[in-house]
């Protein structure tokens, strides 16, 4: 990739030409401020404002880009460079061709497709840029007074919820440029787990019960069935992993499959998925990065750290609660099955991939991640029904029989059923009890 300028000085100027795309990294422990001095430009889809102040935290990657020419400052300590090179024209033709089905959708002449838009999905390997393309294409579309429904299946890095969740959010404005998409009533499930090929039973289980979810909105509202569906999918595209995009995209009724980068994947695509489905490769962007485990694991962190805390645009101010064990009730789903040969004969083995089953309570259970689930009592509709959010277990009491928990709320809500998952967050904010 060709580059014209690496530099982490304090405060660096940039000359964006047309078409290309100032690279940064917030490289230090401090934040770093962007500013558009002249000309227009975008970041991700968001369109960047003119002298307004963008302030992006430590460890923010960010591709700044113009269709036309621009003028930009960042203050602060960031790796930066600008390139020539990015795959935008080709994001902007897969939008065109998007908002053309939206068109044929809208338009009651048309038989085929009346009321019901695009659904695109996302595929490709890890790291090749797929969220941020969901993204450009959510932008662009609510941009010309479109709002899709933005569904994130990747369990890893979710974008709307918690890490090991899979939702879907109502996109009708802009992503902020810092803070991205709001997540106002998103439909989250709980999986977790962060790799599908954990339980890939429940997993599936959880995309049809998402999609019949995407379905009823898109029936329930024209502008949002016009306006279609944008899946994001995670980047396990090997054995299971295929598998589970070949459910995902038969469940969500996909049109479109994107492959990002890998031109084996696409082609195997274009061997199982039916003639309907049309299947378009597209290059991944040089500034996409590679991200280590390390790197992951830190991503995750600040998405959970984000739930409880919000951003520096929008801070929330999560409560602590000393919940008595004989208040709440600790469930999981999914336990082993119990091998055939052990059954009396002529019995099938049963489905226990999403039972749920009662989880003891002890200090096994201190930092990790728990969902808040709407039953009152122990039921097999847990394991796929919405939940309400999440808290975070602090300590576990064993001698006071009590547990603290932290909360997004100043209120802890009733019933109190948990569901365990395997996600871990160590909390080190004191907050208020
Ligand atoms: N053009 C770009 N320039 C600089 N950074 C970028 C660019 N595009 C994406 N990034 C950054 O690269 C990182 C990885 O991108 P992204 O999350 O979109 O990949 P992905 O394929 O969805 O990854 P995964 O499947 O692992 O979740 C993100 O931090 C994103 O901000």
């Amino acid at each position: 990739m060709e580059t014209t300028s690496v530099s982490s000085s304090r405060i660096q100027k940039f000359e964006l030409e047309e078409d290309n795309e100032l690279r940064f990294v917030v490289s230090g422990r401090e934040e770093v401020t962007l500013e558009l001095i002249n000309g227009s430009a975008e970041v991700f889809g968001s369109v960047v404002e003119k002298n307004k102040k963008y302030i992006f935290p430590p460890g923010a990657r960010v591709a700044v880009f113009t269709w036309k020419k621009a003028t930009v400052e960042l203050i602060g300590t960031a790796n930066a460079y600008v390139s020539p090179e990015t795959p935008m024209i080709m994001y902007i033709n897969l939008h065109a061709a998007l908002e053309q089905l939206r068109r044929i959708a809208d338009n009651p002449t048309e038989k085929d497709r009346v009321g019901q838009g695009p659904r695109i999905m996302l595929v490709g390997p890890t790291d090749v840029g797929k969220s941020t393309l969901s993204r450009i294409l959510c932008n662009y579309a609510v941009r010309q007074n479109r709002s899709p429904i933005f569904v994130d299946l990747d369990v890893g890095q979710n974008s709307i919820s918690a890490p090991g969740t899979i939702g879907a959010i109502h996109i009708n404005r802009p992503a902020d440029v810092v803070d991205g998409f709001e997540r106002t009533k998103p439909i989250v499930y709980n999986y977790g787990s962060l790799q599908p090929g954990d339980n890939n039973a429940l997993y599936e289980k959880l995309l049809i019960t998402l999609s019949q979810a995407v379905s009823a909105k898109t029936v329930e509202n024209v502008e949002t069935g016009i306006s279609g569906v944008i899946i994001n999918t995670c980047g396990w595209i090997a054995d299971g992993g295929y598998a589970a995009i070949v459910q995902a995209a038969q469940h969500f009724e996909v049109d479109i499959v994107a492959v990002l980068d890998q031109e084996r994947l696409y082609n195997e695509l274009q061997k199982t998925l039916p003639k309907f489905v049309k299947i378009v490769h597209l290059p991944k962007s040089g500034g996409v990065e590679v991200r280590s485990s390390e790197v992951r694991l830190k991503s995750r962190n600040m998405a959970v750290q984000r739930y409880f805390y919000g951003t520096r645009g929008e801070q929330y101010f999560p409560h602590q609660f000393d919940v008595p064990f004989d208040e709440v009730t600790v469930v999981k789903v999914g336990t082993e099955s119990v091998p055939e040969e052990c059954l009396p004969v002529g019995m099938k083995p049963e489905d226990y991939s999403a039972k749920v089953v009662p989880f003891p309570i002890s200090p096994e259970l201190r930092h990790h991640v728990l969902a808040l689930s709407p039953f009152d009592s122990l039921t097999q509709e847990i394991s796929t029904t919405p939940v309400f959010g999440f808290v975070v277990v602090k300590e576990v009491d064993m001698i006071e029989k009590k547990m603290t928990v932290l909360c997004p709320r100043n209120e802890l809500p009733y019933p109190r059923i948990f569901v365990y998952t395997k996600i871990e967050f160590l909390d080190d904010h004191n907050v208020p009890m």
